[in-house]
């Protein structure tokens, strides 16, 4: 009988809203089994002293039985963090209880993960072990546990493919023999939010001292509900949820921790459930994540991919230029991110005439037209359309031979431990050619030095990132700058196969915005 049959004999379950979800991160232990994103004890510290700030109130450190590099990461996370309880994984295996109690000894407040599956299909060829032994080993594996940890969380594996009826002996069993959270873990990511409801429901029914312990869901990705089943089980009562930043995690990954958050907080009104989290870390956190794992977030991922608040197209644009709650369900401050307006060939007049206008230009409206029909014949050649492309254009400069200075020769060379150099030739556009060298302390140290003397103006740089635009042998680097002058803010960018070369384009881009608004740059300079 599945859970659903179950519980049409049964009243409907009571009303479950109200109240605190508890946020289990697991991104440490289950985010980082995923193939690429396993971290070291470094990156872990790092993550859990992150977690800590976001408010989560577990954290699941590691596996202290997996290596030993685990153990003493779990053990450093339990000695260094004060608010959140430290949770390690065991089996139900007495070397692996053993080490997880004596990794999380220092910790203020410990938690053992113990798990063992259940469904049938586990028991038989994972395990091979009958119901009653199942049960067996959980009881015994949880007392142990208890006896070297502040409290003991066990996991049904698979029981979402387990018989509901047994699931509940499990549990029964469980609570008697001391444990105090209880997980259903979606093992596989095969469940409905209807039937996992429907699970949840129907274990707060039946489970003996139901009402003394915590129900937990754990969802995994692969069919693209980990999140909408993890809010179906707090709907239906769960009172924890496992979750990972970015969603990572097994195969398609965990549900993404950003995502159940900013489901409970911005539909507060029909969850009515809060959690403790610090909303506006959220971005930082998953930016620190793909820092420590080299894995970028990706562009379209919800709540913090790059796209989760940005605008391309025009009619969006001038919605949000109106009212940003006409293409904005939450506020980007509220996770740590900002609106973008992107221009690119789907942007409209409204949006273009914005930029131009930030960028310092005034323009009427039959100017504006020009550069609008430049600017969309350009948009058709280009993914994005830069602040220095818009800039050029509506300095009536092609954007494609925006000068007045271009590279004719540049060279770097750095010794380990030793410095760098860079040496170069600018040629401007009236014919002048400009060599300069400098030394510095990297080669784009050397380089944006030798710029600079090339020709005579200073930038401060406030922001610097380069990305690989593809991977493999034919990677680009895609550099962005962010710089000072005189008070006015310039972004640049420059792609190459060569970062120093794409860092170089995008020094230059910025200098060229400069030397367009001032244009003796080219007059005074010192060389030719
Ligand atoms: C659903 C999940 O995410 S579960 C967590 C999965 N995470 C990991 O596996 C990451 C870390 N794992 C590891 O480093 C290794 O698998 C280790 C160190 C834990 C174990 O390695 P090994 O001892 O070589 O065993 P191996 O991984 O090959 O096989 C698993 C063994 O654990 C047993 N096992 C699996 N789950 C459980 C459990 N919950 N309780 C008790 N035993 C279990 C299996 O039956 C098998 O036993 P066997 O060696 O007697 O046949
Ligand atoms: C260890 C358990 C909770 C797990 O990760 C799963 O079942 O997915
Ligand atoms: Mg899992």
């Amino acid at each position: 009988m599945t859970a659903a049959e179950q519980n049409q004999a049964t009243e409907s379950a009571e009303s479950d809203v109200g109240g605190r979800v508890k946020i289990f991160d697991t991104t440490l232990r289950d985010g980082e089994q995923a193939p690429g994103f396993s971290m070291d004890r470094r990156a872990k510290l790092r993550m859990a002293h992150a977690l800590e700030d976001l408010g989560v109130d577990i954290i699941e450190a590691g596996f202290p039985q997996a290596s030993p590099d685990d153990f003493a990461a779990v053990s450093e996370i339990a000695r260094a963090l004060r608010q959140p309880t430290v949770c390690a994984l065991a089996r139900c295996q007495d070397g692996d209880i053993d080490s997880a109690g004596r990794a999380l000894e220092p910790a203020q407040r410990s938690r053992i993960h113990l798990f063992l599956s259940t469904s049938p299909l586990h028991r038989e060829h994972k395990l091979g072990k009958s119901k009653n032994e199942v049960i067996d080993i959980a009881v015994n594996a949880i007392r142990r546990a208890a006896s070297v940890c502040h409290e003991v969380e066990f996991s049904a594996e698979d029981a979402l493919r387990t018989e509901p009826d047994f699931l509940v002996e499990v549990f029964n069993a469980a609570i008697e023999a001391g444990a105090t959270t209880l997980n259903a873990p979606d093992t596989v990511g095969y469940v409905t939010p209807f039937e996992i409801f429907d699970l949840f429901t129907y274990l707060r029914k039946n489970v003996r001292g139901a009402e003394r312990v915590v129900f937990s869901s754990h969802c995994h990705d692969d069919l693209g509900m980990a999140v909408a089943n993890s809010l179906a089980a707090i709907s239906a009562g769960a009172r924890q949820v496992e979750c990972t930043i970015n969603g990572i995690g097994e195969r398609a990954g965990n549900a993404a921790l950003e995502e159940v958050v900013m489901a409970l907080h911005t539909r507060a009104p029909h969850f009515r459930m809060d959690t403790g989290i610090v909303t506006r870390n959220l971005y930082p956190t998953s930016r620190l994540l793909a820092q420590v794992t080299g894995q970028p977030v990706p562009r379209n991922k919800a709540i913090v991919g790059d796209n989760a608040f940005a605008h391309e197209s025009g009619i969006h644009q001038h919605g949000m230029m109106k009212h940003r709650g006409t293409y904005e369900i939450m506020r980007p401050e509220d996770v740590g991110a900002t609106t973008s307006l992107v221009l690119g060939k789907h942007s409209g007049r409204h949006a273009l005439r914005q930029r131009v206008t930030d960028l310092g230009h005034t323009l009427d409206e039959t100017a504006l037209d020009v550069v609008f029909e430049r600017f969309k014949a350009l948009a058709d050649r280009k993914r994005t359309v830069t602040d220095e492309d818009i800039d050029a254009l509506a300095s009536g400069v092609d954007p494609e031979h925006a000068g007045p200075w271009r590279f004719t020769h540049l060279h770097t060379s750095s010794h380990l431990g030793g410095g760098a150099s860079a040496s170069l030739k600018l040629t401007h556009e009236d014919g002048h050619t400009v060599s300069e060298a400098a030394i510095g302390e990297g080669p784009i140290d050397a380089m944006l030095r030798a710029v600079e003397r090339a020709t005579g103006e200073s930038i401060s740089l406030e922001d610097f990132n380069v990305s690989a635009v593809r991977e493999g042998g034919d990677a680009e680097g895609h550099a962005t700058l962010t710089a000072r002058h005189d008070g006015s803010t310039y972004r640049g960018s420059g792609v190459s196969t060569d970062i120093i070369e794409a860092t170089a384009q995008a020094v230059l881009s910025i200098v060229n915005r400069i030397a367009r608004k001032t244009p003796r740059l080219a007059a005074t300079a010192a060389h030719s």
